[in-house]
């Protein structure tokens, strides 16, 4: 992601996301009991429950792959309403992502998901309109296709709490 979609998603939602790497909360970390006692994840913390994941979707998008605007709401009742996050991972192709409070095309937000980019989604932001525009082709690092002789497209993997 670009800085200007870093700033837009900071200022807007309660989202956490990072560029080729999982940036991880590694200390006691626990919105139901204390907001403030995490230091490398307090936005986080503060903002979106911690989740114990038991559903993991995984998506393939060839180089034409599309996902129309939706909420996720096939988990329990209980986890959306508490806004649990879902986390979603990308590998391969850089894909178009775009998010919004309607299912209006054009007056969603765009922003490019890079493989690595982890992208969470809770709190205010889990009820979220969202869907992928486009795949970008040939846009998976070299380094990755050489190592795994992955396919063209894009992998998507989104960890959820039922
Ligand atoms: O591929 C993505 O980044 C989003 C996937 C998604 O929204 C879903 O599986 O519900
Ligand atoms: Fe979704």
């Amino acid at each position: 992601m670009n800085d200007v979609s870093r700033k837009e998603l900071g200022s807007d939602y309660p989202l956490v996301w990072t560029n080729t790497s999982i940036r991880w909360c590694t200390s006691p970390c626990d919105t139901r009991n204390s907001q403030d006692n995490c230091s490398s994840c307090k936005f986080y913390c503060k903002r979106v429950p911690q989740i114990d994941p038991d559903i993991c979707i995984v998506n393939y998008y060839t180089n034409s792959g599309k996902l129309g605007l939706h909420q996720d709401k096939d988990e329990s009742k209980s986890s959306i309403n508490q806004g649990l996050a879902f986390i979603s991972i990308s590998i391969g192709d850089t894909a178009e992502f775009m998010f919004g409070d309607t299912r209006d095309k054009g007056k969603a937000t765009k922003i490019d998901l890079e493989s690595g980019d982890v992208l969470i989604l809770g709190g205010e932001s889990r009820l979220l309109f969202h869907g992928i525009s486009h795949v970008k082709t040939n846009t998976t690092p070299t380094w990755l296709k050489e190592a795994t002789g992955l396919r063209p497209g894009r992998i998507n993997l989104t960890f959820r709490q039922y």
